[in-house]
């Protein structure tokens, strides 16, 4: 897909969505179809859960597929060993980054936040392992604490920053600013991972990638913790649209993904998805749409 890079969470944050639950086989066949869409990154999953979580990443790791799998961990060792016992090779250290979340969630505070990131990244590099760093809810959090998180993660070795909106409050131009701003001053590839509580997901990841951002985090059909993430299909939708970005994924491969996620997640108003103005423009009326 060129230089731009979709790095697919279906599997670890669209199992986060209400009532979703994913059996072994159904995520394997999950990602075999991820990969057949040439999606590159697949986040398979969180080893740390324990079974069956980590048979399904097992599976997984084994089908060999071209699509990178990277398991998600926080930032302690434990999970790391949990994502090297499933055979991952490449991980996926988070740590919340707002004052908000460090204090409530963490009970800890910065200083504690950066340490733990640099352990587990060191720890990760040092099993041979490839590394990106989440910084959560970063949309919440102070830019200069941010712009830290990033330049110590990139330091360490990480390949990337996952930029998450996590509570999903962000709008495009205040996007556009911030994700500016954090490539300006750190030089770090950035990977947005957006959630669509006020329904503007696919519009801030569009702005992210406006801004810089090649890799761009998403779900199919946009499945994902509350209201969702950045629906695959629609960016997909948007980037043609309005960049001319043609990413070549067959239609009828897509189609039969998505039909096979409404059953697999039991979300019955999934299906109506493939019907979403967006998608629907590009794919079924798509003469009465000129590209720009
Ligand atoms: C915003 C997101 O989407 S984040 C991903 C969320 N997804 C999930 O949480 C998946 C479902 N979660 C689970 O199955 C479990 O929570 C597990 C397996 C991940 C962890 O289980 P457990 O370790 O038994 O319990 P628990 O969730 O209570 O862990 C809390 C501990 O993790 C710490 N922690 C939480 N997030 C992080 C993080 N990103 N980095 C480092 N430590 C963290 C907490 O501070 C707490 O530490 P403490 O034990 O010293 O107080
Ligand atoms: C774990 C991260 C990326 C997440 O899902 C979020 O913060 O929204």
């Amino acid at each position: 897909m060129g230089n731009l890079k979709f790095a697919d969470t279906t599997l670890r944050d669209g199992e986060q969505a209400p009532g979703v639950a994913f059996t072994v086989g159904e995520k394997v066949q999950i990602a075999k179809m991820l990969d057949s869409l040439g999606i590159e990154y697949i986040e398979a999953g969180i080893p740390a859960m324990g079974p069956p979580e980590d048979e399904a990443i097992k599976e997984i790791l084994d089908l060999g597929l071209k699509a990178v799998i990277s398991t998600w961990n926080r930032a302690n060792i434990s999970d790391i060993k949990a994502s090297l016992a499933c055979g991952a090779k490449h991980i996926h250290v988070s740590a919340p980054v707002s004052d908000i979340q460090i204090k409530t969630k963490l009970c800890k505070n910065r200083t504690w936040v950066v340490e733990n990131m640099k352990r587990a990244v060191c720890y990760a590099l040092e099993q041979g392992c490839s590394v990106t760093v989440g910084a959560e809810d970063a949309s919440r959090a102070d830019l200069e604490f941010l712009i830290e998180f990033t330049v110590q993660a990139r330091r360490e070795g990480a390949e990337r920053l996952r930029f998450a909106d996590t509570i999903g409050i962000l709008e495009p131009f205040r996007t556009k600013q911030i994700i500016g701003m954090l490539l300006e001053n750190t030089g770090m590839d950035i990977e947005f991972h957006g959630h669509n509580d006020f329904g503007m997901a696919t519009a801030n990841t569009f702005a992210a990638f406006k801004a810089g951002a090649r890799f761009l985090s998403t779900t199919l059909g946009g499945l994902g913790e509350r209201a969702g993430n950045c629906s695959f299909e629609e960016i997909l939708a948007v980037l043609k649209q309005h960049e001319g970005i043609d990413l070549n994924v067959n239609d009828e491969m897509l189609t039969d993904t998505l039909n096979y996620l409404n059953v697999a997640s039991g979300r019955s108003e999934f299906s109506s998805k493939i019907t979403k103005p967006g998608y629907r423009a590009l794919t079924i009326f798509e003469q009465y749409y000129p590209l720009l």
